[in-house]
């Protein structure tokens, strides 16, 4: 097999597997521990939502699954192999990662920034690129009139959608989104959230999301894992989540939080 081609994984085996992750910050004074014998296991198909206070770890952790940080212990798999392996010019083509204020190059075109990866590659012919490019523009929900606009003249949900095109770009069987509601108005929010449901679906995508918003989490996690105590304290349906004996859980899920939550556990029962 050549070195980028994607491994096949076997149909059974975890998209991602994580085992007795430690993540750790040597500070000049302190050490800090972020996760500690950390484990999550996340199958093909699900979309998996990572919930957790403010410094909890949750973005530490969707670095770890880039292979962005390296375990101090512990591993991270991904299609059964070290994530390690994945790194350099074929990691777009497993994991696709959206990140919170959808990072496109200011200097760019739309089309340009889609492009980026395929481009990085240096193995396509221009037309082909761009060809590609176009087709993964129009599948977010872009109009071909928009591939020539700067990042400047977009709104936060045609930003939103022209990095989602960009993590796309090479097919990856694997998407992060890093809070991928925030910061957009409630219709705008609700075409993303449709947007990502259907490319869930078409795509056969396995999805590991971090999000804070409510209605995000019901509508489209298939399970909800939460971090706190330096770990994964539950990984499971939301029904199964909401009900877990946890200080974090019971203040995030219960109170006025909670009535909306079990309105859209009602709402979604897909999610249940
Ligand atoms: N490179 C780094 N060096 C030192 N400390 C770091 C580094 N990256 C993250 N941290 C620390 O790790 C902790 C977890 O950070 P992280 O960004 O993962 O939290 P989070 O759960 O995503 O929080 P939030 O919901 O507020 O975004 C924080 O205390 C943060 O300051």
């Amino acid at each position: 097999m050549e070195p980028d081609a994607p491994p096949r994984p076997h149909a059974s085996e975890p998209m991602v597997e994580i085992r007795k992750l430690w993540s750790v910050f040597e500070m000049p004074d302190r050490r800090l521990v972020i996760h500690k014998d950390l484990d999550l296991s996340v199958q093909r198909g699900e979309v998996l939502s990572i919930v957790g206070g403010s410094g909890s770890g949750k973005t530490v952790l969707l670095r770890q699954i880039l292979g962005l940080e390296r375990p101090h212990k512990g591993e991270v798999r991904i299609m059964g192999h070290p994530v390690g392996e994945f790194s350099g010019r074929g990691a777009s083509s497993r994991i696709g990662m959206l990140f919170q204020h959808g990072a496109l190059f200011s200097a760019f075109t739309v089309l340009e920034n889609i492009a980026f990866p395929l481009r990085e590659l240096k193995t396509l012919p221009h037309k082909l690129i761009v060809e590609a490019a176009m087709v993964k523009l129009q599948m977010v929900g872009l109009k071909p009139v928009d591939a020539d606009k700067m990042p400047s003249e977009l709104s936060g949900g045609m930003i939103k959608r022209a990095a989602l095109a960009r993590a796309l770009i090479m097919d990856p069987p694997l998407l992060l989104l890093d809070e991928p509601t925030a910061g957009l108005d409630p219709e705008s929010s609700d075409g993303f959230v449709n947007l990502l449901r259907s490319l869930h679906r078409d795509l056969a995508l396995t999805v590991i999301m971090v999000t804070h918003d409510l209605d995000t989490l019901f509508e489209l996690s298939t399970r909800i894992a939460v971090l706190a105590d330096q770990r994964v304290i539950v990984n499971d349906r939301p029904r199964e989540v909401i009900a877990f004996r946890h200080p974090f859980v019971e203040d995030f899920f219960l109170g006025e939080r909670g009535q909306r939550a079990m309105e859209l556990l009602r709402e979604y029962p897909f999610a249940i």
